[in-house]
């Protein structure tokens, strides 16, 4: 780091943390090497490091990374002489730790993140990817007993945990309206912590957490790696689950692949019910283009859309949900736009762009993993020098599917066959393409193949 950055990143946190606080804590520390995205900061004594880490961290990490450093984490070192200032620092530590108790005052309004009122129960399409997401999540909203606790819920990118997540909300308050529900993401969650530490609210902060009947924290992997934010994370859950008040979780993958994640926060979190949401299968996609057509045709009356092209966007768009949904919304505006009907030809125009790039990208090595289970045979026979014909022909297979199916030149798929030249691959793809107009068992092979790969 540069000594510009650094003075950078000290200025707006003197803006922060207020003179006092920038005196006694952040003007000793003196800043060291950066190594796999930890930060060193030299610090005068163990205690002034735990102290800044407790108190400070999250708002040092973001002003470092908004320096454009890329540091998810911090590391105190004693440093060999006392930094300047530092003297007088523990002195005034003193002072500034009595300083940060907050006066008593009333805790803030409860207050949730809005809640959006397409994300309903009524309209999230359960299928066989699904079904066990939304019966625990339906079990939660009913609001009996807690029995496990907290729910976890996760899966990729757009399938649907926030949707769960507010439609479990919105159920418990209207149920029970007495009931406290807190819905935030966890970036939220970071920065109310940050703001109150800045703040010295630290105490409104517990209190509200602590005093909620059900809080909800939506995208939780966010806080991996963020020490301080964790931390109190921790404390704020055990709290409520000593309370047997019931918390639910979302993210993007389970508990023990967030990395980053304190070991007793991943572990605290599995101990109710981790369940995923799986990637959409062809059914459930079309059920759910199905339920958004029927809005889309109350936003556009009169504008219907010609059989086959529900089915056709759900074996196309197989990335996720948000994608496939936006297409349909585009597809109608398009043809609201140009006065035309939505059939399969306005879809490819308008659609072109989304349909290019979530055509599967299949890989060479993926064919030759797929090629040598239908034929029996080991990967590296396959790849390897054998010259047997129980060997070659499926070989020869892999290549054609390898030139047919991938963007892949000559010599770049000899390479991945074990170092061959670009004419071997050529003699091969062509005595493929001879082979399937005369024996019927190649063609039946390559068809069926070539569909395994694509789907
Ligand atoms: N089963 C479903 N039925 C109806 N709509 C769905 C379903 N699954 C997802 N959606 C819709 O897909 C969109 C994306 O879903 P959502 O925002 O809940 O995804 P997410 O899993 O939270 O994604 P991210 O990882 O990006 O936070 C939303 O508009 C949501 O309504």
């Amino acid at each position: 780091m540069t000594q510009e950055q650094w003075s950078n990143i000290r200025q707006r946190l003197l803006k922060t943390v207020g003179q006092n606080n920038f005196t006694t804590w952040i003007a000793p520390m003196v800043p060291g090497e950066i190594n796999d995205g930890i930060i060193t900061l030299n610090v005068p004594t163990n205690f002034f490091g735990n102290y800044v880490s407790q108190n400070f961290s999250d708002l040092i990490l973001h002003e470092t990374n908004a320096e454009g450093l890329d540091v998810s984490r911090l590391n105190f070192a004693l440093a060999a002489k006392p930094a300047a200032n530092s003297e007088t620092a523990p002195e005034q530590a003193k002072h500034t730790t009595a300083a940060t108790k907050p006066p008593a005052v009333p805790p803030s309004v409860t207050s949730t993140a809005p809640l959006d009122p397409r994300f309903s129960f009524d309209n999230f399409v359960v299928g066989k990817p699904n079904e066990l997401a939304h019966a625990a999540a339906r079990r939660v909203a009913e609001g009996g007993p807690v029995t496990f606790n907290p729910l976890f819920l996760y899966g990729g990118v757009g399938l649907g945990k926030t949707h769960l997540m507010h439609a479990i909300a919105r159920e418990l308050q209207q149920r029970q309206p007495e009931m406290s529900v807190l819905y935030l993401s966890a970036e939220q969650f970071m920065y109310r912590f940050v703001q109150a530490l800045r703040d010295r609210k630290m105490m409104d902060f517990k209190e509200l957490f602590r005093s909620v009947d059900v809080l909800m924290v939506d995208d939780v992997q966010f806080i991996a790696g963020k020490d301080s934010t964790q931390e109190e994370f921790f404390h704020t859950f055990n709290a409520l689950v000593d309370q047997n008040k019931q918390i639910i979780i979302s993210a993007d993958r389970a508990p023990t692949d967030i990395k980053d994640l304190e070991e007793r926060v991943q572990s605290r979190l599995q101990c109710g019910l981790v369940v995923d949401l799986h990637p959409t299968d062809y059914e459930l996609r079309l059920g759910i283009l199905q339920s958004k057509l029927e809005v889309q045709q109350k936003t556009y009356p009169g504008l219907d859309v010609e059989n086959g092209v529900l089915e056709f966007l759900a074996h196309r768009i197989t990335s996720n949900v948000r994608v496939l949904e936006g297409a349909l919304t585009r597809l109608f505006a398009f043809a609201s736009l140009v006065g035309r009907e939505i059939n399969m030809e306005l879809t490819q125009d308008c659609l072109a762009d989304v349909l290019r790039s979530s055509e599967r990208k299949i890989t060479v090595e993926e064919i030759q993993r797929k090629v040598s289970e239908h034929y029996n045979i080991r990967l590296s026979d396959m790849i390897g020098p054998k010259r047997l014909r129980s060997y070659a022909r499926p070989r020869q297979v892999a290549m054609y599917l390898s030139k047919q199916l991938t963007s892949r030149s000559l010599p770049e798929i000899g390479r991945r066959f074990g170092g061959r030249d670009h004419t071997t691959v050529m003699h091969g793809v062509r005595r493929i393409e001879e082979l399937k107009q005369s024996d019927s068992q190649i063609a039946e092979d390559l068809e069926l193949l070539g569909r395994a790969l694509k789907s």
